[in-house]
């Protein structure tokens, strides 16, 4: 008898340099930055931008940044962990099921892992890109890469695509658990620092043109007109995860870090957020990062290392970062079910 296909999985992550040489980085930078969905302004402009000045400047100071995380043995902790869910779902999923990893920009490759889902002549192929809130620029540049891909293949399988998690409850569940450790009530303040998006990009996932950041209040709650809205979902998310550990809400903040360039991103600047926090006089901050499923730059260097220090230098005293969700066993249940469902 013949064997039964396997059900193909596909994790995709955002991806990281090779090494932390400024060459890997600026290679790096160059594939995700001149992608047009992350840099949404016209290609010659985007080609001068990144090219001419992103690019050239930032490749050696962010060259710095990531030497300062990289593991002697395992690397760009971002990939570790990834490689950690990829192996993890696989022993949950068994024999039924191939699950490959690939990363957006740099390697493993999209077109590699599912060359090899290709060859394994999977019946079909679930596509989970490891961002809990839907953005263009993260979820959307998957889901192009990938139907740019298949779309020359003579037999293109069942494909499907998991569009964003950022409510699923074992994801909320391993956030709030990962906190407990930290005895959430000896800090001040809570923070939720979502990775940020430029505004253009929030406004241009509003269908309507009228709402995202038009209306009072717009994101602070989902609804049918703002169900794609990454500032929405990052909402939800942190009151989902407010509720599971009891904070009140006058305890937390919704904050995004990580902006770049001079247009304006969404607010409120985690780095803003953290100023009049200190002049509060708030002393020690509790940090999650909810738009990453991994440790990763954003998070151990940035969170930790950035924002504790300009914390301290304006009187604060500690930031502790909440770890990501990692290869926690909550999320990995997680990942089962959606690969399941
Ligand atoms: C959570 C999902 C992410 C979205 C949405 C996103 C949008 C976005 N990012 C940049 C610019 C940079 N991001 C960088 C690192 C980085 N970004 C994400 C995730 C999202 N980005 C992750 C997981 C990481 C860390 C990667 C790692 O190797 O650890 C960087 C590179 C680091 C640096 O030089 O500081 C840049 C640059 C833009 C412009 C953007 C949307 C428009
Ligand atoms: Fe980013
Ligand atoms: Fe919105």
């Amino acid at each position: 008898m013949l064997p039964m296909s396997k059900k193909g999985i596909l994790l995709v992550n955002l991806g990281t340099p090779d090494s932390p040489s400024t060459a890997d980085v600026r290679k790096y930078l160059n594939e995700f930055l001149m992608d047009a969905r992350v840099i949404d302004v016209n290609p010659f402009v985007r080609t001068v931008l990144v090219q001419g000045i992103i690019v050239p400047f930032r490749a050696p100071k962010s060259a710095k940044l990531y030497q300062a995380i990289w593991d002697k043995e395992t690397g760009s902790p971002l990939l570790h962990y990834s490689k950690l869910q990829h192996q993890a779902l696989q022993q949950r999923l068994g024999d039924e099921y191939q699950v490959e990893l690939a990363m957006r920009y740099q390697s493993p490759s999209i077109e590699s892992a599912l060359q090899r889902l290709k060859d394994a002549l999977v019946s079909d192929i679930k596509v989970i890109p490891l961002f809990p809130q839907y953005a263009s620029a993260s979820t959307g540049s998957v889901q192009e890469k990938v139907m740019e891909l298949v779309k020359g293949w003579q037999t293109i399988p069942n494909i499907s695509f998991v569009n964003s998690f950022h409510d699923d409850e074992l994801m909320i569940e391993t956030f709030a658990n990962n906190a407990q450790k930290y005895q959430p009530e000896t800090y001040d303040h809570i923070l939720f620092s979502f990775h940020g998006l430029p505004q253009r990009q929030i406004q241009k996932c509003d269908h309507t043109h009228n709402y995202c950041l038009k209306v009072d209040g717009c994101c602070d709650t989902l609804n049918d007109t703002n169900k794609f809205c990454y500032s929405a979902q990052s909402y939800d998310t942190a009151r989902l995860i407010a509720e599971k550990m009891g904070l009140p809400k006058e305890k937390y903040t919704v904050c995004f870090q990580s902006r770049l360039g001079n247009d304006p991103w969404v607010q409120p600047y985690t780095s803003k957020v953290i100023e009049e926090l200190a002049k509060e006089g708030k002393k020690r901050l509790l940090v999650f990062c909810p738009a990453f499923v991994a440790d990763c730059l954003e998070t151990v260097y940035e969170v930790t290392e950035e924002y504790g220090g300009e914390f301290k230098a304006q009187g604060g005293e500690h930031v502790q970062l909440v770890e990501s969700l990692n290869d926690s066993p909550t999320f990995i249940d997680a990942l089962e079910k959606m690969a399941r469902a």
